[in-house]
C-alpha cells in the first residue's frame, strides 16, 4: 500500500497521533479481494493471511503509514457534543485506488486514542462483521457507502452487557470528514482551520467549485446538500434505516458511514425504528429526509464565519439553500418511487399516486422488498397479475392503466424495476443470525454464503431462496444497539 497522508498536513488541530492496540491472537476472518485489488494491493501480499491479520488488527504497521485518530465534534440525538473524534478508530492513511480517488484506510475497534474518553476503544466481533456484511450489502444495491476490507478477530475479550470476542474492522471511505469535523471548528471559533478544512475539501470531494469564486462557500452548501439528497433517496429505495444520523455520522463526500444500530425495514411503515435508543423516533424510516436536512443546516451554520463578517447576511444567504433541500428531496424521492414502479419520467406519474400505494403497503402490513419484486414480476406473469389485482384493487389497475397511456412496454418498465427493487437484502433476522453463529462458533461459511447473495441482489441466484423469507414476527420485536 502506497499512503499519502494528505490529512496529516492540516496540521495537528485535526488529529492526535495514535498507536493501533497489540493483540494478542489476530485471525484474519474476512478479507475483501475485489476491494483489496482495487486498491492496487499487490496479489502475493492479499495471500499472506497471517501478514494480513498483523497488519489489520493493528499489530503492525504498514509502510509509509502514520496512524492518527481524527477530531470531531457532534450533534448527537440533537444535543452537541463539542468533544468527540476517533475514540476506537486509527486512520492509517490514503491510497489512491484505481478509479484515480484517495480512499481513506481506517482501522476501527483498534484500541483507545486520545479521544477515547471512558470508552475502550475496542469493537466487539459481532458490530465488525455487521459493519462489513451491511457495507458489502449496500455497495452491490448501488448506494453510495464507505466499504470494509479486512475483518480480524483480536484473540482479546471485549465487555459488553456479556464478554464477547474482540475484532478490528477496516473500513475504506472516500474520506472520514463528517458535518462534525466543521463543527469541531466552528465551536472553537478557529476560523482559520475551518477555512483550511474547507478548501481541502473541496480539493478532495468537490473540485469542480472555484475557490477563488465569492460564493464559493454556498456553492459548497448546495453540493454536500446534493449529495445528501442521492444518499437518503437511495437508502429508502432500498428500506435502509441508518438509526443513528448525528452529525457525526454524517460523511460531507455523501457516502455513508458507520453501521451501528442500523437496520433494514421489513413492513412497509414510514415510522420504522429498531434503535434501541431512538426512544422518540428521531431517525425513523420517514424521517432520515428530515434529519438529513436538519444536519445540513448544522453544516452550514458552521460555515457563517466563512460566508460574511456580517452574521445576519451570512444567514441571509443560507436560508433559501437549505429551505430549498425539502422540495428537491421530494422531487428526488418520487422520480425515484417512479423507477421503482416502471416509470422514467416523474411527470408521467402523480406524486399522489404512488403515494396511494405507500398507504397500501402500510395498511395492509406488506413488505416493501417483496411488493415491489412482485410488481416486477406481475408485468409477465399473469397469475402474479391476477393477485395483486385482488389485493391492490383499483390501484393496480390504475398503474397497469398508466404504463400503457405513457406509451411504456412491460418489457420497457420491468427492465427498470428490475434495476431499482432488489430481489433480496441483508434482513434483519439473517444479518442477526449470521452474526451470532460468527460470534459463537467462529463459523465463517454462512456469512460468506449471505454475502455471496448480497453481491448480486437484482439477481435471483440458484443461493438467493435461502435469504428471502420474511421475519416471522415481521420484525416488530427487533431491536439494534450501538456496538460500543
Ligand atoms: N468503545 C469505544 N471506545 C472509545 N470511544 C468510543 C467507543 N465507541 C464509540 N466511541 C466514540 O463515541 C463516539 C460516538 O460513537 P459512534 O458509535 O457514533 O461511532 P463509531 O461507531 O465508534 O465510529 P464511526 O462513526 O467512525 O463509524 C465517537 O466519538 C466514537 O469514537
Ligand atoms: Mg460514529
Amino acid at each position: 500500500m502506497k499512503f499519502n497522508n494528505t490529512y496529516h498536513q492540516l496540521g495537528d488541530k485535526f488529529y492526535q497521533s495514535a498507536i493501533p492496540a497489540k493483540v494478542s491472537n489476530p485471525t484474519l476472518l474476512l478479507w475483501n479481494d475485489t476491494l483489496a485489488g482495487n486498491l492496487n494491493l499487490e496479489a502475493s501480499f492479499c495471500r499472506d493471511k497471517l501478514a494480513l491479520a498483523q497488519y489489520f488488527s493493528g499489530n503492525k504497521i504498514l509502510t509509509g503509514s502514520e496512524p492518527v485518530a481524527l477530531a470531531y465534534s457532534g450533534h448527537q440525538f440533537g444535543q452537541f457534543n463539542p468533544y468527540m473524534g476517533d475514540g476506537r478508530a486509527h486512520l492509517l492513511g490514503e491510497v489512491c485506488d484505481k478509479g484515480n480517488t484517495q480512499r481513506d484506510i481506517q482501522l476501527k475497534g483498534s484500541g483507545q486514542t486520545p479521544f477515547s474518553r471512558r470508552g475502550d476503544g475496542l469493537c466487539a466481533i459481532g458490530p465488525a462483521i455487521r459493519e462489513y456484511i451491511m457495507s458489502e450489502a449496500m455497495y452491490a444495491l448501488g448506494v453510495p457507502t464507505s466499504r470494509c476490507l479486512a475483518v480480524v478477530s483480536t484473540g482479546e475479550t471485549v465487555y459488553r452487557e456479556l464478554p464477547k470476542p474482540g475484532a478490528v474492522v477496516t473500513r475504506v471511505a472516500a474520506s472520514h470528514i463528517r458535518v462534525g469535523t466543521f463543527q469541531h471548528f466552528a465551536a472553537r471559533a478557529d476560523v482559520e482551520s475551518l477555512k483550511a478544512l474547507t478548501e481541502y475539501t473541496i480539493n478532495r470531494h468537490y473540485p469542480t467549485i472555484d475557490i477563488k469564486a465569492d460564493d464559493y462557500i454556498l456553492e459548497l452548501i448546495k453540493a454536500v446538500g446534493a449529495n445528501q439528497i442521492e444518499l437518503v433517496v437511495q437508502w429508502m429505495r432500498v428500506g435502509f434505516i441508518h438509526g443513528v444520523m448525528n452529525t457525526d455520522n454524517c460523511a460531507i463526500s455523501g457516502e455513508t458511514i458507520d453501521y451501528g444500530p442500523c437496520a433494514m425495514m421489513g413492513v412497509y411503515h414510514p415510522g420504522t425504528v429498531y434503535s434501541s435508543i431512538d426512544k422518540n423516533g428521531r431517525y425513523a424510516f420517514a424521517n432520515q429526509p428530515n434529519i438529513a436536512q436538519w444536519n445540513m443546516a448544522r453544516f452550514a451554520e458552521s460555515l457563517i464565519s466563512l460566508i460574511d463578517e456580517d452574521n445576519e447576511k451570512a444567514v441571509e444567504l443560507l436560508t433559501p439553500i437549505i429551505s430549498q433541500f425539502s422540495e428537491d428531496f421530494n422531487n428526488a424521492y418520487y422520480a425515484m418511487l417512479a423507477t421503482k414502479l416502471g416509470v422514467h419520467d416523474l411527470s408521467l406519474i402523480d406524486k399522489a399516486f404512488i403515494k396511494e400505494l405507500l398507504d397500501i403497503l402500510q395498511n395492509q402490513e406488506l413488505d416493501y422488498t417483496s411488493t415491489f419484486v412482485q410488481l416486477t414480476h406481475s408485468l409477465s406473469d399473469v397469475e402474479q397479475a391476477e393477485n395483486l389485482k385482488i389485493s391492490f384493487g383499483k390501484w393496480y389497475n390504475d398503474w397497469r392503466t398508466l404504463l400503457q397511456d405513457g406509451k411504456i412496454d412491460n418489457n420497457t418498465a420491468q427492465a427498470l424495476m428490475q434495476v431499482n427493487n432488489p430481489v433480496v437484502i441483508p434482513r434483519n433476522h439473517h444479518v442477526e443470525a449470521i452474526l451470532t453463529e460468527c460470534e459463537t462458533s467462529g463459523d465463517l461459511s454462512r456469512a460468506d454464503r449471505f454475502l455471496q447473495v448480497l453481491r448480486s441482489p437484482y439477481k435471483q441466484l440458484p443461493h438467493t431462496s435461502e435469504f428471502q423469507d420474511l421475519p416471522e414476527d415481521g420484525d416488530v420485536n427487533y431491536r439494534t444497539f450501538c456496538g460500543t
